[in-house]
């Protein structure tokens, strides 16, 4: 299972990158869930990674503006990332998230075919009106490498404290049936982790409990991210099923 933090800006990319993170992911806090960082943020992040590890960037929880977004995809796969993540916020129905995810993947293309697409959903999709999360992986299949559920209200509820374990592993048996990698997010704490592994979760995606102050506002450190990545260590890693790999003929690990 491999420890992915979310960062605002290069100087957070080199203290995950101490602490010992697996992928770098860059998120503006400020501009919601999965907030977009700026070009110039973007680049200098993948700047300061280089090929340390593999650099996603979020470009978003986007509305249902199919060429918007795709734009904006086109913007963040040109600045050298390896993933694109988009937050599926105004996606209602399967149809709205697959046409979503259709016009980004094609403006990726455009920019060069390293760069895969991952797209998010939301474990309280509910509160906000957003797309159920479980239609997410039929939906996003031919378009992406991975999908990931992520908690939209930063409240401090976990992804656990949102849904029962019972469909959190649903969701990452149906992203895996389909060839994809799965990331579980929200407001995940070191307790979180094992539950997470059990699950067969491949990447677990985290900011607060590696935040300064435990604020999501806070600065990341690179000692939090020590602590988590140990814990990740600890609790050994799943191997993967060479199967799977060999069927899809894609990785189904980020690789960078
Ligand atoms: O990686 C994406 C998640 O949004 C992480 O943020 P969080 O731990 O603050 O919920």
């Amino acid at each position: 299972m491999k420890l992915m933090i979310s960062v605002r800006d290069e100087h957070e990319a080199t203290a995950a990158l101490v602490g010992g993170a697996d992928i770098i992911d860059i998120k503006n806090p400020a501009e919601g869930s999965l907030g977009a960082g700026r070009p110039e943020t973007i680049a200098a992040v993948v700047r300061a990674v280089r090929a340390a590890a593999p650099v996603s960037a979020s470009i978003g929880d986007v509305p249902n503006l199919p060429g918007t977004v795709a734009l904006a995809g086109l913007g963040a796969a040109t600045c050298g990332v390896r993933f694109v993540k988009v937050g599926l916020l105004g996606a209602r129905t399967d149809a709205e998230a697959a046409g979503l995810l259709d016009a980004v993947s094609g403006a990726l293309r455009m920019a060069n075919d390293t760069v895969g697409l991952v797209a998010c959903a939301y474990a309280d999709a509910a509160l906000v009106g957003s797309l159920d999360p479980f239609a997410l992986p039929e939906a996003a299949a031919p378009f992406v490498e991975g999908c990931l559920i992520d908690t939209v209200i930063k409240d401090g509820r976990t992804l656990f404290q949102c849904l029962p374990e019972e469909a959190i592993s649903r969701f990452i048996r149906q992203c895996h049936d389909r060839g994809l990698f799965c990331g579980l997010a929200g407001s995940l704490q070191q307790a979180d982790l094992s539950r997470a592994l059990a699950l067969g979760a491949d990447i677990v995606g985290v900011r607060t409990a590696a935040c300064e102050g435990g604020q999501r506002s806070g600065a990341i450190s690179a000692k939090l991210v020590e602590r988590l990545k140990n814990r990740v260590k600890g609790l050994g890693c799943r191997v993967w099923d060479e199967e799977k790999e060999k069927s899809t003929g894609r990785k189904l690990l980020p690789t960078h």
